[in-house]
């Protein structure tokens, strides 16, 4: 199998995973790796169900790609994230019902818990609104994902990246875990309580090589 079919497997692979986890519904979301120069991602508007390894699209850094396949219509805001972060390899998007909450209330999510520090972070920014497949989205995904490896999109979902697939849609998990006790709350507590940036800093440090596993430190997207 090559490289291209083994990435795509995975890719695949992580879409659905991403759909058990009840972290997106019907065709929404989409989700691409960096490779070779530019990326491979999803196709538009495709079940993932119905996804194989040839319906994954190669786009160049031109924004080029392969004639008699339409890449996801935001393959633009992917693109945004590989020039932005040069240490992220995959990036997974979904409309997340707890995450889009706080999206519609225009919110950032906060440091509630010392699990944000996933982000490399202490907060999960909401960028503007813009249509989605546009490149004003894209530019603000760029200041978004500049701060942090997660981020809101306004009365859309959400945005995790991460140096591989299967780590980009952990920090997406946590994240919607911690939109969900956020969203609890908003509903109950006029002052939500969060954690000052020196804990933070210390959970960091923690996370630097908590999990490591030995094929990451040699590939990037595994
Ligand atoms: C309308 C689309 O669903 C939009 O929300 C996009 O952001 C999305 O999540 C899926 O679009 P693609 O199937 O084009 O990747
Ligand atoms: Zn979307």
């Amino acid at each position: 199998m090559s490289n291209r079919t083994a990435l795509s497997r995975k890719i695949i692979d992580t879409c659905l995973e991403m759909t058990r986890l009840g972290l997106n519904q019907g065709t929404a979301g989409n989700i691409s790796v960096r490779y070779e120069n530019g990326m491979l991602i999803t196709p538009s508007g495709m079940p993932y169900e119905k996804m194989t390894e040839d319906d994954i699209v190669y786009v160049d850094n031109d924004g080029n790609f392969e004639a008699g396949k339409i890449p996801s219509s935001e393959w633009q805001f992917h693109q945004a994230v590989y020039q932005t972060r040069p240490e992220l390899n995959a990036v997974v998007h979904n409309h997340a019902i707890n995450c889009t909450g706080v999206a519609i209330l225009n919110k950032p999510i906060p440091a509630i818990h010392y699990m944000i520090a996933v982000t490399g972070t202490n907060q999960v920014p909401c960028v503007p609104y813009a249509t989605f497949g546009t490149w004003q989205l894209a530019e603000y995904v760029k200041k978004g994902i500049a701060q942090s490896k997660a981020i809101l999109l306004q009365h859309h979902g959400m945005i995790a990246a991460e140096a591989n697939l299967e780590k980009a849609l952990w920090v997406a998990h946590e994240v919607e875990v911690l939109a969900t006790l956020y969203l609890k709350l908003l509903a109950t507590t006029p002052n939500v309580p969060v954690l000052s940036d020196e804990e933070i800093e210390v959970v960091l440090g923690k996370f630097s090589t908590y999990g490591l596993r030995v094929e990451e430190k040699h590939c990037p997207c595994s």
